[in-house]
């Protein structure tokens, strides 16, 4: 309870107890997604410190995982497309990391790992037939919605694991949208979008430990209401979820985060990703927003 007071008529000041202000009303916007099935997917290279080759994957329960996270979008209302998944490339699953999609300006990805290198050309060709007139291939590193993430005004543009920092001049010049660099610190959270991800316009949740002393004060700057997430919900990939403005996709384990995200008006959303987790991944990288 709050208590407001103002002058009266009189001389005796008017005191009213108001109830704590409602949570905001939160309103979704229909999205359309690209989403890759993991029919090839397995833990066979090591390139982050989540994926050990040693550990026993099911590729048919990343199946059901992927189909629940789908079917949960579309229950949302929302659209999702899908590529065609190719042998040999275990990763395409992760389809966030192969563009960057904003008004309907395709910057697609040159990957760091030679193991993932040849995931970028299948997406280049699945956007060049699918009617997507302007699509550019980066020159440098950049592993696309896995370091840049668009929150209306601003591409927040992460570095120091993968995406080259030269990637970021790029992504400006070819989307023609200011971008705003963060350095990642923690090899845990090698992607801008396992540290931070967009409630809705000028809202973000993040988790300060993963940047560099300068890029929080950044963040601290541009997001001063910004929800900050425990080391518990940034480790379980807690901030690889997906926001409609209303509804966070985000997984089962990050309860603090649900509960942090609930008070501020939005209704999360779980899923379970407990196999893909072990290439590092959870449901924002399975999913590339298409804004077209
Ligand atoms: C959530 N994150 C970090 C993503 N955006 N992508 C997941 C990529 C996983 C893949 N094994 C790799 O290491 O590239």
């Amino acid at each position: 309870m709050t208590s407001v007071s103002f002058a009266g008529p009189g001389d005796e000041p008017i005191v009213l107890d108001v109830a704590t202000p409602a949570a905001q009303v939160r309103v979704p916007t229909t999205r359309r997604y690209l989403m890759c099935p993991p029919a090839y997917f397995t833990v066979e290279y090591s390139i982050n410190p989540w994926m050990d080759p040693t550990q026993p994957i099911s590729t048919s329960l990343a199946m059901e995982q992927w189909t629940a996270l789908k079917e949960t979008y579309e229950r949302l209302g929302h659209q999702v497309e899908v590529i065609e998944p190719q042998p040999g490339l275990p990763d395409m699953v992760f389809s966030a990391n192969s563009g960057t999609v904003i008004d309907g300006q395709v910057l697609g990805s040159r990957f760091r790992a030679p193991q993932r290198a040849a995931e970028a050309d299948h997406f280049r060709r699945w956007f060049l037939t699918n009617g997507y007139r302007s699509v550019v291939m980066p020159e440098r590193t950049n592993e696309a919605e896995g370091d840049f993430t668009w929150t209306g005004k601003y591409l927040l543009a992460g570095t120091g694991f993968r995406t080259d920092p030269l990637a970021h001049s790029e992504a400006q010049e070819v989307l023609g949208v200011p971008v705003i660099s963060l350095q990642l610190t923690d090899p845990r959270y090698y992607h801008l979008d396992v540290a931070l991800f967009v409630l809705a316009d000028d809202l973000v949740a993040y988790y300060p430990d993963a940047f560099s002393p300068g890029s929080q004060k950044v963040l601290r700057r541009l997001f001063p209401d910004a929800v900050i997430a425990t080391g518990t919900d940034a480790a379980c990939l807690g901030l690889n979820a997906v926001s409609d403005g209303r509804h966070v996709v985000l997984p089962v384990e990050a309860t603090d985060l649900a509960d942090q995200v609930a008070r501020r008006g939005f209704d999360p959303v779980f899923v379970d990703i407990s196999e893909l987790r072990k290439s590092g991944g959870g449901p924002k990288c399975c999913t590339m927003e298409l804004r077209d």
